[in-house]
């Protein structure tokens, strides 16, 4: 039986200090890491309210993206990435998504990077660009690390491990142009899963962000203008053995306005090796994947052999045991 599109909706978790819930070790803490380990292996995504994040800051953020986007053309080529072209600026250029336009920030959690591209982007200075940016980094941070450590005690696994595997944070800040007429449903950006640890997402009003459920049924998301949607992506798929699922997601738009959003990505080191702790390997749970290195697996989705595989397969065609 289908899904009632209306009716269906990923779980929400709250994440309040003030409840205590916080402390690690607690009844409440222990029902919390629960309630993230089965979300992100049923639904592969959650959305999720952190209130040390204030929704002021999520107006200065998306005030300052806009400014970002009014920037002429050619200073916002000056973002490139040589290594990885799709961790620069990404003009309306592609024919996959015209509507989509992105810049990339490698390592923003670090003030100095930050201030690197405001440099390039605003020779004459942008303190606030950098500030703003920079505090919502440190929360998000902040919360990276709680719901890593979570995941962690939701496989009992908090005693063995410090971290699931060490990362960077890669900032991208997107744009959709909508050319969407009476109602209809136009794509922003196509059907994909993260080629990273995992995401926070955030978008500034207008929606578009859709799921995909584990039995094909596409979900439209409405998040509150106070959450983050959190989205499983590829390496933790691979480093829970396969127990959490990386959830495919797109954005659809509609509507007569523009999407402002940005994402969080925590992006394994290039030389990271990807291995599931032993501990999540049983008779009921086989190894499903060989160790890897994940630049390898990053450089194999980009190469000629990949674009022959639907996407759905690359990590099981790369690394299947
Ligand atoms: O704009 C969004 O909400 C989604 C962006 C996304 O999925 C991505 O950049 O990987
Ligand atoms: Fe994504």
């Amino acid at each position: 039986m289908g899904l009632n599109p209306q009716a269906f909706q990923i779980p929400v978790i709250k994440f309040s200090k003030g409840l205590k819930e916080l402390d690690r070790g607690t009844e409440g803490w222990n029902n919390l890491c629960d309630k993230v380990r089965e979300a992100c292996e049923n639904y592969g995504c959650f959305q999720l309210m952190f209130e040390e994040i204030p929704i002021q800051l999520k107006a200065e953020i998306f005030s300052v993206i806009r400014q970002l986007y009014g920037l002429p053309s050619d200073i916002k080529q000056k973002n490139v990435n040589p290594t990885r072209p799709g961790r620069g600026y990404v003009g309306r250029k592609n024919p996959v998504s015209p509507l989509f336009e992105s810049f990339g920030i490698e390592n923003a959690s670090n003030y100095d990077s930050l201030k690197s591209f405001m440099d390039l982007m605003w020779p004459n200075g942008h303190d606030h660009f950098c500030q703003t940016v920079s505090s919502m980094m440190k929360l998000l941070d902040e919360l990276s690390h709680l719901i890593g450590t979570m995941i962690l005690d939701g496989y009992g696994l908090g005693e063995k491990l410090e971290s699931i595997m060490e990362c960077e944070t890669l900032l991208r800040i997107m744009r959709y142009e909508t050319n969407s007429t009476s109602g209809e449903s136009v794509k922003g950006l196509a059907a994909h899963t993260d080629k990273v640890l995992f995401t926070f997402l955030c978008e500034d009003q207008v929606s578009g962000l859709e799921v995909e459920t584990k039995n094909g049924q596409w979900i439209k998301l409405s998040p509150s203008p106070t959450s983050f949607i959190f989205i499983v992506g590829d390496l933790l798929k691979a480093w829970s053995n396969c127990r959490m699922h990386a959830v495919n997601h797109r954005v659809m738009m509609t509507g007569d306005k523009e999407r402002y959003s940005f994402g969080v990505f925590a992006v394994p080191m290039d030389a990271s090796n990807i291995k599931a702790p032993k501990e999540l390997v049983d008779e009921e749970h086989p190894q499903v994947l060989k160790e890897f290195r994940y630049k390898d697996y990053l450089d194999f989705t980009y190469s000629e052999m990949a674009s022959s595989i639907d996407y759905h397969m690359h990590m099981l065609s790369f690394a299947g045991m």
